[in-house]
């Protein structure tokens, strides 16, 4: 592990006492530190220097830490900033968080917490140390609520490579800006609300967010809101002591505890109820949780994204969802769209999911819809989104049995469909349109004036060549020699064109190198 005297810190406050209380608390976790007391005076010492961080405090004589944080981000710099600001201004630390910092701390810092919120910036274990008590087990899901609760072990990954970005298929110009916004929001702590009906994909977007950010070693941990009973919401939300109530036979860690250093992902955060609100708000604000029947809170190093179908601004209208409790989670948001929005996306999406099924059942080749299924596919307005169309296809292809799949075997009842779309997805099968792409797999792209014209052209062809190139390597046992000759390309155009795409093979699979990195 990097030594911490490798880090170099700028501390940036005008107040000497302060200064020197942040400068003394970092130099003992052995930082490297320099302090500056002014806007300026920061500006020209980063200009002279790197540094791992800048912890600024918001006031300064010559303006704010904002400037300061406003002019790194313009200038393109890789620091982590924390902001410090003043107590009982909220409204601030949403600014900075929107703004770019990683993260904030309100005066009086808790220097513990202070220590934690430093090194969680530098990507270091928290120097505060974990749970007083003994955790029997780091899932903490009491049989009851099984179902309610996902872990994901920390996985190892390929620089740049994520396997929920991945699986996120979809080129359109809204999946482009979701992506771009993950990136974004990766870098820092600020708390995500994903947005989206039912099934679109919204903890996909979760489990990118951590898997894109410094904390894809540390554990994932979804949490399902709406399947936990009332009454067994704060035992699983903060984990409880033996004795605590009848049956709590032993100590046991709760989500939080649980997803210490990494991500919890709250599903369905509008169907908390406003008793547990509280809770949560308070756990936020306080950084620390008190398991049930404990005395002491434990500090906790804990990012949250949390996602909901509902109007959330309208629940807090109707006074079913805390203002406060809104405000702090809804600092960034994201909105995934319904497929219906973006239907130019479906043919990727079908034959991403086809190529799913066929990996579980292990049969290959995948199987393809026809133009007709998938013109058919296209009329329908997909309530269930997503998750529904995995299901609706996963029918399909037993009924078809076969490598195609056709209109019959969707089994899409004809009142449903819209008659707009039949109109503009008749038309083309009549005259019998050009397919796009080929190489996509026949009927895996509707003709061509069907499908709706790509904003971005070059994009959209490269992620088709992309994903040929990993599928013809996965095909191959990522032996780039016989993918390449299957393509009709030689070892050489090959290497060129993964290099080109940023498409890399790894010990144990495919990676794909975002242009972030
Ligand atoms: N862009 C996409 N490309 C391919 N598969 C996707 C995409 N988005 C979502 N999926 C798949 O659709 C299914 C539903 O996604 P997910 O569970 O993330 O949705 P959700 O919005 O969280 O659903 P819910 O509201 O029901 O909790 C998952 O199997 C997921 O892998």
């Amino acid at each position: 592990m990097t030594s911490a005297s490798h880090y170099s810190l700028l501390v940036v406050d005008d107040e000497p006492d302060l200064r020197t209380l942040y400068e003394l608390t970092l130099l003992r976790e052995g930082y490297d530190v320099e302090a500056a007391a002014t806007v300026e005076d920061a500006w020209a010492r980063l200009k002279d220097r790197t540094y791992s961080a800048v912890i600024t405090d918001m006031r300064l004589p010559d303006g704010t830490g904002l400037d300061l944080l406003r002019r790194l981000e313009e200038a393109g710099r890789r620091e982590k900033t924390i902001m410090i600001t003043a107590f009982g201004s909220p409204e601030n630390a949403v600014e900075a968080l929107k703004a770019g910092a990683y993260d904030y701390l309100t005066k009086p810092v808790d220097l513990k917490q202070f220590r934690t919120v430093v090194a969680s910036a530098l990507g270091r274990p928290s120097a505060v140390p974990a749970s007083g008590a003994a955790a029997s087990s780091a899932v903490p899901a009491a049989p009851h609520t099984r179902g309610s609760v996902r872990v994901t072990a920390p996985a190892v990954l390929v620089t740049g490579a994520s396997g929920a970005m991945e699986r996120m298929a979809g080129m359109s110009p809204a999946m482009q800006q979701v992506r771009s916004l993950i990136e974004k929001v990766a870098r820092s702590m600020a708390p995500v609300l994903v947005q989206g009906e039912s099934g679109t994909g919204k903890e996909l977007v979760a489990r990118s967010i951590h898997e894109v950010s410094a904390r894809r070693g540390q554990p994932f941990i979804a949490v399902n809101c709406g399947a936990i009973p009332e009454q067994l919401l704060e035992a699983e939300f903060f984990g409880y002591r033996k004795g605590a109530f009848t049956g709590a036979n032993e100590d046991r860690e709760g989500f939080f505890q649980a997803a210490r250093g990494g991500t919890l992902f709250l599903d369905e955060i509008g169907d908390l109820p406003l008793s547990m609100q509280s809770k949560l708000l308070r756990v936020i604000q306080e950084r620390a949780v008190r398991p049930v029947g404990a005395v002491a809170e434990t500090p906790i190093d804990v990012r949250i994204v949390s996602a909901t179908h509902k109007d959330l601004a309208a629940e807090v209208q109707a006074g079913r969802f805390r203002q406060d409790l809104y405000y702090r989670l809804n600092v960034i948001q994201i909105r995934v769209p319904a497929l219906r929005e973006r239907l130019e996306d479906l043919p990727l999406i079908c034959e991403r999911v086809l190529e799913r099924i066929a990996q579980d059942a292990e049969v290959w080749p995948p199987p393809r819809l026809t133009p007709a299924a998938l013109a058919h596919l296209a009329r329908y307005p997909f309530p269930g989104n997503i998750r529904e169309l995995e299901n609706l296809l996963h029918r399909a292809v037993a009924l078809s049995g076969g490598e195609w799949i056709d209109q019959p075997d969707l089994e899409l009842p004809d009142a449903v469909l819209n008659e707009t779309a039949l109109q503009e997805a008749d038309a083309p099968l009549v005259t019998g349109g050009v397919e796009l792409p080929a190489a996509r797999g026949a009927g895996a792209v509707p003709p061509a004036s069907q499908a709706p014209l790509p904003s971005d052209l070059a994009a959209y062809l490269d992620e088709v060549e992309r994903d040929i190139l990993i599928r013809a390597l996965e095909r191959h046992r990522y032996n780039r020699t016989a993918a390449g000759a299957s393509l009709g390309l030689s070892l050489r155009q090959m290497r060129y064109r993964m290099a080109r795409l940023g498409v890399m093979v790894a010990e144990h699979g495919v990676a794909v190198e975002s242009d972030d990195h």
